[in-house]
């Protein structure tokens, strides 16, 4: 675990795919297959998704521009939302029209652009919610009290130890509410972890993260591949993607269109379209309307990283 200041150099996964890279590319050992996943609002077309893999124990950045689908996408694979059509599979098992708590169950976690941790509970009472196959309040636990504190105690021993991991341990008493966004996202990570997740899949971790915390979140996430998770992240960020991740699909008006190896990706010309769009034409220079300049910045830093 690197939790000190040294930043961490990431060991890149390689040879996942096969055949050519590109969009709906088959995997070596993919985690989750989807086929023709289709989600509407009314007329506009959110996720129109022909094929996807994602490969295991791996870290792969799902990008593209504001509006390409990509949280709604992540809803719909984690049961947040139902699809008009399509079906996908988590480790072998089909997940279409599984409920968001069954998907958690069966080992795949999300996070949320707006973190979700629960404000008036303490950080500890966070993470003990997040522990999976609880016996509760039920016949169980009044029939035989000692195995329900047994079970109880674990927990929180548990909860103790991935709190220090994540330095919040200090924190544990506080309300999530006082706490910082960045250590939010850090609690929904290690919350994330109480239940023993195969596959990791975070919305934009990086949001709203102070820069005294940006290396720490780094290194947790390149923590669970090391810990032999799976990592799905959306993020604008493109020097965090390039950093950590050994695989990247790009995401426009709902589909894909491109995916590899973050340096090759980046000098893809569908890429480069999707970010620019509508504004193909649009002189580079002129930066006064905010949505281009959101674009152009994207633009220039994927290529940026290719320098
Ligand atoms: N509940 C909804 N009702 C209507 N339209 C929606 C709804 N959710 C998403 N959309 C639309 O679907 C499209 C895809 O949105 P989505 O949030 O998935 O994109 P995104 O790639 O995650 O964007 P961003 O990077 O800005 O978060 C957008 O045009 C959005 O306005």
């Amino acid at each position: 675990m690197s939790d000190n200041a040294t930043p961490t150099t990431p060991v890149k996964t390689t040879g996942l795919h096969v055949g050519d890279a590109g969009p709906g590319c088959k995997k070596v050992d993919p985690i989750i297959i989807a086929d023709g996943v289709k989600r509407t609002f009314g007329g506009l077309t959110a996720v129109d998704v022909a094929h996807v893999e994602i490969p295991r124990g791996a870290i792969t950045a799902l990008i593209g521009p504001n509006g390409a689908g990509k949280t709604t996408f992540f809803n719909l694979l984690t049961g947040f939302d139902k699809p008009d059509e399509g079906k996908w599979e988590f480790d072998g098992r089909s997940l279409a029209h599984v409920p968001a708590y069954r998907v958690a169950r069966m080992g795949l976690i999300r996070t949320f652009q707006l973190t979700k941790a629960l404000g008036l509970l303490t950080v500890l009472d966070n993470m003990k919610l997040g522990a999976k196959g609880q016996s509760g309040e039920n016949l169980f636990r009044s029939v035989f009290p000692f195995f329900w504190r047994k079970q109880e105690d674990d927990i929180e021993a548990k909860a103790k130890e991935i709190l220090s991991r994540f330095k919040l341990d200090a924190k544990q008493e506080d309300y999530a509410a006082s706490l910082s966004g960045g250590q939010r996202k850090l609690l929904e990570m290690a919350r994330a972890l109480m239940s023993d997740p195969t596959l990791v899949m975070l919305d934009e971790p990086m949001a709203g993260v102070n820069p005294a915390l940006t290396q720490s979140l780094l290194d947790h996430i390149l923590d669970l591949k090391s810990q032999g998770m799976t990592v799905l992240f959306v993020e604008h960020d493109m020097h965090m993607v390039r950093h950590i991740a050994d695989w990247v699909i790009v995401m426009a008006e709902g589909k894909i269109v491109a995916e590899g190896d973050p340096h090759e990706v980046m000098r893809d010309p569908a890429v480069i379209d999707a970010y620019l769009g509508a504004h193909h034409d649009t002189d580079l220079g002129d930066d006064d309307d905010p949505e281009t300049a959101e674009h152009i910045h994207a633009l220039k830093e994927l290529i940026d990283d290719e320098q």
